[in-house]
């Protein structure tokens, strides 16, 4: 059944939001748990489609899956079903997220041996996975791709540590990487390693089960190998791009929204970024107040230069709070030029929010320039699909500062990253709802 959602906009909002465990470190540290064969606990895992579809693929692989409690689950990898992982379904359920590609890397590290479809994720241009394949090659194991069923293997007799330079510092490659390479025969040193507070956390929970990872935080990681982990328990961090997301949400509606228990020291840049753009953020112990403005003024440089705001590998920008970025500006005072460097398809939904009266201009697939209106002519409601899960969510919040009512189509794309953010908003005073189309 295809959802949609209903928005009338033009809503004040206000009160408590308290943001789900972060879904890309869910993914990571779930696969995490096919390293060994003792129970691991997670808690603080999102119950959204992405990671419920992860958890399902490894019950069918062998995993015992139990819930404590909401978002409370344990997991036992003590037998794997190799047929599974070799047959048609695995083919078909393994291509429909992301994630399902960091099973690899704990499969080869414990059983020297592991296979994937191509996985699904978002289409937002193209993504390779050149540096994961090459990661696993360097550590001893053969690659091989069947194009025509479009499945990987990789198998290895054994591994052995070596240092590595990654062409690039891909966020789940290095997952993978360290993943294999924790069981691996003697010492990895990985440079050029991803170094977001996903990675940062799977190292800490790898190391809770026995792992012997230094530098963790730091682009260069290097690992002793040892010959077999134990059990742990491990909570997942608040999702700091959800957090973000409510930032620009508050902003856009000149809301007075409390975001609790926000991790402060694992987000990075992201509030200083917001803040580029005029937007008042106040930290309340561990909690992130964001008073109500009725305009928000975006910073020049200090030359007096339009402001940029571009990704970076962290602890740079985070991509995925480019789009909210983008649409925050619609409506503040001043100009911006985005500039999505690492992907190129993901400013492409600007037409809609043109659609609905915002002025920008997309000078290519990577870079878009804003002006923003300063909250004097509101943005028009309108019915558009979500194109991706970020996109989407920027729609929406899109949609909840425009006059009038807005469907928002295919919004399977917004629950595969956000649980229930209709139920959520609507506790804050939002005017959304869920229909069945
Ligand atoms: C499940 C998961 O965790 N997904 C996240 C993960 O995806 P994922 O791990 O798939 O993304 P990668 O880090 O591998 O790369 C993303 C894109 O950026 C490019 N690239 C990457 C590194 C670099 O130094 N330079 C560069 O240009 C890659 O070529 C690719 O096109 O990280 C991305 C980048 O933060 C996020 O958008 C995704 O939400
Ligand atoms: C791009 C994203 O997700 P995925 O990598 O799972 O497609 C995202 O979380 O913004």
């Amino acid at each position: 059944m295809m959802n949609t959602f209903r928005i009338k906009g033009g809503q004040t909002l206000r009160g408590d939001f308290y943001p789900q465990g972060a879904k890309n470190e869910a993914l990571q540290v779930i696969c995490a748990v096919l390293l060994t064969s003792k129970p691991v606990r997670i808690k603080n895992i999102p119950e959204i489609q992405d990671v419920l579809k992860l958890i399902e693929i490894l019950e069918t692989l062998g995993v015992k899956i139990t819930k404590n409690a909401k978002g409370d689950y344990t997991f036992c990898s003590e037998h794997i079903d190799f047929d599974y992982l070799k047959s048609n379904e695995f083919r078909r359920d393994g291509a429909k997220l992301r994630g399902t590609i960091m099973i690899l890397g704990p499969l080869l590290g414990r059983f020297k041996e592991g296979y994937i479809p191509i996985p699904g994720g978002d289409k937002i241009g193209r993504r390779r996975l050149d540096t994961h394949f090459q990661g696993f090659k360097n550590l001893g194991a053969v690659f091989t791709y069947k194009e025509e069923e479009k499945f990987y293997s990789v198998v290895a007799k054994e591994l052995k540590g070596c240092y590595m330079l990654l062409e690039e510092a891909s966020v789940t490659g290095t997952a993978n990487i360290i993943m294999a390479a924790v069981l691996a025969e003697g010492q990895t040193q990985i440079y050029n390693a991803a170094c977001e507070p996903y990675i940062q956390q799977l190292c800490k929970m790898l190391c809770s089960m026995g792992a012997k990872i230094n530098g963790i935080g730091s682009n260069l990681l290097t690992i002793e190998g040892v010959s077999q982990l134990d059990g742990t328990e491990h909570t997942v961090l608040p999702d700091m791009i959800e957090i973000g997301s409510i930032i620009g949400l508050a902003a856009m509606t000149q809301s007075e929204i409390t975001i609790k228990n926000v991790s402060w020291d694992n987000l990075g840049n992201i509030p200083d970024t917001f803040k580029r753009l005029g937007i008042r953020i106040e930290r309340k112990n561990d909690d992130m107040f964001i008073p109500s403005q009725k305009h928000y003024k975006i910073q020049n440089f200090i030359d007096g230069s339009i402001l940029t705001i571009s990704d970076a590998p962290w602890p740079g920008f985070t991509p995925d709070l480019i789009s909210i970025i983008l649409v925050v500006a619609t409506q503040a005072k001043g100009s911006l030029l985005i500039h999505q460097k690492m992907f190129e398809s993901r400013l492409f939904f600007v037409d809609k929010l043109i659609d609905m009266g915002a002025q920008i201009i997309l000078c290519d697939p990577h870079r878009a320039t804003v002006i923003g209106m300063n909250q004097e002519v509101p943005l028009r409601a309108t019915n558009m699909a979500s194109p991706d899960i970020r996109a989407g969510i920027a729609l929406l919040i899109a949609a909840m500062s425009a006059k009038g009512e807005s469907l928002i189509s295919n919004i399977y794309q917004i629950d595969r990253g956000y649980e229930n953010i209709d139920v959520r908003l609507r506790a804050l005073g939002a005017d959304i709802e869920r229909i069945a189309t």
